[in-house]
């Protein structure tokens, strides 16, 4: 049976009895088994296959679930999650009804915390171990994991700051392949790598200076090293920190020859690693990413004021085109949303025209740095909010649908979601010609509906919305991209006569011309946004009403007041109530 030991695994107590001779053996197994399913079903691939001797030592050494194991980001989880209770239901990751991809509470005791975004685990990890301390659990041990992308943000920082004077049982692993989604970059970075190629320094150690005690770096893929090391510093008192040099992709060539496509690759070949071909015969439009990437670098390449800012994202948000083309100006700044920001805001003080493209889901945690450093003093920064709305498989951490209410009460701020491509590069076009405020423009995760989308620049007027199509009874408003579906729905009506459909296109200014002749012409109206209901899109048309004493019946659809789990966009979509069937059933309500 090529799967023999893991087959006689099912949780880390079934681990524990298989002799340490054995586990190199079980490496291959679990790789394997990570390899296979993933290939068919999808997922982030890489960063499981890094740390697979390091997920089977550290469920070895240590007495998980009771001592409390946090993975960084989670996105490394698999073979956790196939060793804790999982394997059998591990094809149901990332889908509808099944697993997250990530790390979860309510999915496993031996999920110790709940990850997705960055550099969190150090900080809870201590959070718990001081909490061990307090409730007498002394022999308890805490165990964040965390890569070498991910420690160099901020949050990690203070949360080493803290540690490095507490005298907790806390053992952070930093797991370093000198990789994060794409190639590491900053002083740090280049610190590791110093270390890696030196061995062990022996002054001037970054974390002993934190008051850590450090060790490594050691082979993260020698197993009987890594229980060693780890059984080593279980009988250490205090702050350790462990070294781990492992290589992302570990055990399939191609992932580890092209460590950026096989962090989540899509479908391959199990054998061969090869990914599948994609259909050359049907012409796709392009993703929102590259309308940005692109139109970028056509606009830098006439105004040298232009400079780009990603934190950590140059593949995902496609900057890595106008770093390529400009790099004197264009930022990579590691995982560092925060800096990534008021950097942005700096270099508006100086003239600059700054497009700081950021997830719209990791702009949560940039919150202060967009009200204090950049709206506060009204800057012109152009804000590109990319995965804007449901992202899909990622799930509840990445679906960026909280933008809309929580940039709409941030004074200064204008806030547009294009439609379609070519409203994506039209409004790039328009802020660079002359902007006096901050702006958010927020765009969704894969592609748009225009093949044909490289046409001349137009302006875009500031606060202008569009109407679609006229009606006389049906009003139904909607912003960005979630205008496809409501189309959709319209165009299946028999008679779509006395429906109209606006695209709003500004949360902030507002349309109020044409929200007036709307409230005046129509008796019933429907919002349509990809975010939530609560203080969104639909709150504001609300309020709209309210303010100007309008009695039209007013229909909200939107993501309701909970945390959407994963599955495809679709299926997504249609819980939420704002697939074309959905809004297709609303519209006939009122009809
Ligand atoms: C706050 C935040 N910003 C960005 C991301 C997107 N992201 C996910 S994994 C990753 C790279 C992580 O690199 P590293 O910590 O080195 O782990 P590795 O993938 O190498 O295991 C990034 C940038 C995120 N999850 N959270
Ligand atoms: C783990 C993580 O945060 C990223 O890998 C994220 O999944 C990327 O999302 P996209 O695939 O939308 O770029
Ligand atoms: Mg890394």
């Amino acid at each position: 049976m090529p799967d023999r030991l893991l087959h006689s695994i099912k949780f880390p107590e079934d681990l524990r009895k298989i002799p340490e001779d054995r586990l190199p053996q079980l490496s291959r197994e679990l790789r394997d088994f990570i390899i296979n399913i993933v290939a068919v079903k999808e997922g982030h691939l890489g960063a499981s296959l890094g740390v697979v001797e390091l997920t089977i030592a550290l469920h070895y050494v240590f007495n998980t679930p009771e001592d409390l194991l946090i993975w960084d980001v989670g996105h490394q989880a698999y073979g956790h999650k196939i060793l804790t209770g999982r394997k059998d239901i591990f094809d149901s990751n990332r889908r509808l009804n099944g697993i997250s991809g990530f790390p979860k509470r309510s999915e496993s005791e031996y999920d110790a915390f709940g990850t997705g975004h960055s550099s969190t685990a150090i900080s809870a990890a201590l959070g718990m171990a001081i909490a061990s301390q307090l409730t007498g659990a002394v022999h308890r041990q805490h165990i964040a994991v965390v890569g070498d992308a991910s420690i160099a943000s901020g949050m990690a920082f203070e949360a080493l700051n803290h540690a490095g004077v507490t005298s907790t049982n806390l053992l952070v692993i930093l797991n370093d392949n000198a990789i994060g989604i794409d190639p590491s970059v900053g002083a740090l970075k280049d610190y590791l790598t110093k270390v890696t190629l030196d061995g062990a320094p022996e002054t001037d150690n970054v974390f002993e200076a934190l008051n850590f005690n450090y060790s490594g770096p050691i082979d993260g893929h020698d197993i009987s090293k890594l229980i060693s090391e780890l059984n080593r510093l279980k009988d250490i008192k205090g702050p350790k920190l462990l070294h781990v040099i492992t290589k992302k992709g570990k055990g399939l060539r191609q992932a580890e020859e092209d460590q950026v496509k096989y962090h989540a690759p899509g479908k391959f070949d199990a054998e061969t690693g090869d990914l599948l071909p994609k259909d050359r015969t049907t012409v796709l439009p392009p993703k929102f990413q590259d309308v940005f990437g692109k139109t970028l670098v056509e606009l830098a390449g006439k105004n040298e004021k232009i400079v780009g800012i990603t934190p950590a994202m140059p593949t995902g948000s496609s900057l890595k085109f106008m770093m390529d083309a400009f790099p004197e100006r264009a930022f990579d700044v590691g995982i560092a949303e925060q800096h990534a920001v008021t950097f942005a805001a700096g270099l508006a003080t100086q003239g600059l025209t700054v497009y700081c493209n950021i997830y719209s889901t990791f702009l949560q945690r940039a919150y202060d740095q967009l009200i204090h450093d950049v709206c506060l003093q009204d800057l012109p920064v152009i804000f590109c909010l990319d995965r804007a709305g449901i992202v899909g498989e990622d799930g509840a951490t990445h679906h960026g649908i909280f933008d809309l209410a929580y940039l709409n009460c941030i004074p200064n701020l204008m806030i547009f979601a294009p439609r379609n491509e070519i409203e994506l590069r039209n409004i790039l076009y328009t802020t660079q010609l002359e902007l006096k405020h901050p702006i958010a423009i927020r765009y969704p995760r894969g592609r748009g509906t225009i093949l044909d989308w490289k046409v001349p620049f137009s302006e875009i007027k500031m606060g202008h919305a569009e109407t679609l199509k006229s009606g006389s009874t049906i009003a139904v408003l909607s912003i960005g991209a979630i205008a496809s579906n409501v189309s959709a729905a319209i165009e299946s009506l028999d008679d779509s006569s006395t429906v109209g459909h606006f695209d709003m296109r500004f949360l902030k200014p507002l349309d109020e011309a044409l929200l007036h002749q709307i409230f005046s012409e129509y008796t019933h109206i429907i919002t349509v946004e990809d975010g939530v209901i609560n203080g969104g899109f639909g709150s504001v048309i609300s309020q709209f009403a309210v303010r100007h004493q309008y009695h039209n019946k007013i229909e909200i659809l939107g993501i309701p007041d909970c945390f959407p789990e994963h599955g495809t966009v679709t299926e997504l979509h249609d819980l939420a109530g704002i697939s074309s069937e959905k809004i297709l059933k609303a519209i006939k309500s009122f009809h």
